[in-house]
């Protein structure tokens, strides 16, 4: 027999040469705002170990007792307030971002999404993206500050799909980009136009980041480091010297010591430390989300106001808008120099 493309076994369709395609990632959403649908996308999302780096023997019973049983009903009440008709804002708008990206790029690229946990799964979107003829991928985790337990769990989902097969696509992954300028001044100019556009003059701007255990810090990883360094780039940029500017961290989970200051105990005490009129943004999360949506807008509006503050605003987060757009298309076609 000769070794000719028609006799060679392939494990999925040939694919034409040449084909770049790009793959957004974002966290995971639940399909409903129901309390099964919540359990199930919290019971995969807490059962991976990047996440929670707890011995399986230990973390397994807690997440399965107390917190399974408790936490998802909890959560569903608070996405049900921020649920949209196009489904999960953090689902609505990383579509949104992929068909942004797609356009910007045009014959250049084929652009899908993903999400870590839940749907649609990272796994199904490599396979698609090979089935339209992709060798080469993009591999483009959402997150400006490089985690563990958000950017290396995306590439170790897609290493998963990888393992599974004989023809593996080139894969390439979009470095942490926490400094880059394009994100910086995509930040400091939708930022400062959003500030221009609140009916009050705000005395502090709060840069709220997602928490993380503390213990990750002293283990290595480059989360709080990458955060200041946005916030200082970013308060620089920015460069109001009428505006205090503040870094905290939020949405604490668990027991153990988080990354401090924390988002709600500030928001409490600038309150009562005199603070009048108060922004906050998320320069981390590339789309607007339940961490956003519900814990700032909502639940921090709340706690500034019941302290004492007057006016409250929380910024909107890059999203699908155009000075996103164009941070997101420059750093991914810097990514595909020599594929495109
Ligand atoms: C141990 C628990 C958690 C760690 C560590 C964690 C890190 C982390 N998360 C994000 C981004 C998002 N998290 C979101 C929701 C969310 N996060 C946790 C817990 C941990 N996150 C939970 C339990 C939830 C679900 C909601 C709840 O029950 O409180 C979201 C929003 C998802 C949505 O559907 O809108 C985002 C985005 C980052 C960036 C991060 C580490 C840097
Ligand atoms: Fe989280
Ligand atoms: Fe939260």
């Amino acid at each position: 027999m000769t070794w000719t493309e028609q006799t060679v076994p392939r494990d999925h369709a040939p694919v034409e040469s040449g084909g770049i395609g790009v793959l957004l990632v974002n966290l995971g959403t639940p399909d409903a705002p129901d309390t099964a649908s919540v359990r199930r996308y919290l019971a995969e999302f807490l059962s991976d170990r990047r996440v929670v780096e707890l011995p399986r023997l230990v973390w397994q019973p807690i997440l399965r007792g107390a917190v399974l049983t408790t936490r998802p009903r909890r959560s569903a009440h608070a996405y049900r307030q921020i649920w949209t008709d196009a489904g999960s804002p953090l689902a609505a708008i990383t579509r949104e971002q992929a068909a942004g990206l797609q356009d910007r790029l045009g014959g250049a690229a084929q652009v899908r999404w993903a999400m870590r946990y839940g749907k649609p799964a990272i796994g199904d979107e490599l396979q698609a993206l090979m089935d339209a003829g992709c060798e080469r991928i993009l591999l483009a985790p959402l997150y400006p500050q490089y985690c563990a337990a958000t950017t290396a769990t995306v590439v170790d989902k897609a290493a998963d799909k990888l393992r599974t097969m004989r023809w593996q696509p080139s894969l390439r992954t979009l470095p942490p980009y926490h400094d880059d300028p394009h994100y910086i001044s995509a930040l400091a100019h939708d930022l400062g136009a959003q500030l221009d556009a609140l009916d009050f003059v705000p005395e502090v701007l709060l840069l709220s980041f997602h928490g993380m255990p503390e213990r990750t810090l002293r283990l290595g990883d480059p989360y709080h480091c990458h955060c200041r360094k946005t916030a200082r780039l970013v308060a620089e940029a920015l460069g109001r010297a009428d505006l205090r500017i503040e870094t905290t961290f939020q949405s604490r989970f668990g027991r153990a010591k988080w990354l401090e200051p924390a988002t709600d105990a500030v928001l409490t005490a600038e309150a009562q430390g005199g603070t009048r009129r108060l922004a906050v943004a998320a320069p981390g999360f590339s789309a607007d989300c339940l961490e956003t949506l519900e814990e700032l807008a909502i639940s921090g509006r709340e706690q500034f106001l019941e302290a004492g503050g007057e006016r409250f605003a929380a910024l909107a987060c890059l999203n699908a808008r155009a000075p996103g757009m164009a941070m997101l298309e420059a750093i991914v076609r810097r990514e595909l120099a020599g594929w495109i």
